[in-house]
């Protein structure tokens, strides 16, 4: 990776983890002298935030939530604003997770308001982007991550764009132990950065941090963090338990 662009390890605990697990887990993790090089998240469920938060407070390991909702406030029942989540200390907030764009129906466009409103709130947007299995069989990947990244940074300034950090995450390597290989990833970071050159220009691509997530293990992580354009991970099962998370911050 790039000197000018630092490491970011984000724990993604996705639905796992009640709020005693949860805050187990950081008291342990904040025993441990936590590298100052490399910035690491965590993003527990919404019902651990908070408690979360309370301990993180004066540490250097950031908070992120899962998801958002765009509005500010309203009759959304059962959805959560990017005030309340700014209220109570989160950072950062992963939007357009293969997840939720799988199995909650999220949209390109959805993804678009989601990443502006996060930002206008003053946190920044983990947003994902990535082909499925049969896309990247048919030979789309740059087409569906061209897609992806120019739809949901539609409407932003170069400034806005700077201060999102995008994490391709290939679907077919997301929990299931396949992952990209080091090659492949950094090939398509690296034409993401392309397209966010076009869209705001050089210096901008230069700096913008982008991600790779999918089976990203201790054992694989140096691998990524040797290529050009690879940022840091976005990780789901290797992020559940402390010595597999700070092993994430050795390369
Ligand atoms: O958000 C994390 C990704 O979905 C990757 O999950 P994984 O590390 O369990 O493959």
């Amino acid at each position: 990776m790039s000197n000018t662009r630092k490491p970011i390890i984000a724990g993604n605990w996705k639905m796992h983890k009640t709020v005693f697990e949860a805050t187990d887990f950081v008291k342990e993790l904040l025993t441990f002298d936590v590298t100052k090089d490399v910035e690491l998240v965590v993003c527990p469920t919404f019902t651990s935030l908070e408690s979360v938060s309370a301990l993180l407070k004066d540490s250097s390991v950031n908070l992120g939530a899962q998801n958002v909702h765009f509005e500010s406030q309203g009759a959304f029942t059962g959805e959560i604003s990017p005030g309340m989540l700014k209220t109570i200390g989160v950072d950062y907030c992963i939007i357009g997770h293969s997840e939720r764009r799988q199995y909650f129906q999220e949209t390109d466009e959805l993804v678009n308001k989601k990443v502006k409103s996060v930002l206008e709130t003053g946190m920044y947007p983990i947003m994902c982007v990535g082909e499925t299995l049969t896309e990247r069989e048919n030979g789309d990947t740059e087409k569906v991550c061209k897609t992806q990244t120019v739809e949901g940074l539609k409407g932003l300034t170069a400034e806005e764009i700077q201060k999102v950090v995008i994490a391709y995450e290939p679907v077919w390597a997301i929990g299931t132990g396949k992952s990209a290989t080091k090659e492949d990833a950094n090939e398509t970071i690296g034409y993401i950065r392309s397209v966010v050159e076009q869209l705001a220009g050089a210096e901008v691509a230069s700096v913008i941090r982008i991600q790779y997530g999918g089976s990203v293990k201790p054992e694989n992580i140096a691998e990524y963090m040797s290529m050009e354009h690879i940022d840091g991970a976005l990780v789901g099962g290797a992020s559940l338990t402390v010595k597999s998370f700070l092993d994430l911050t050795k390369f």
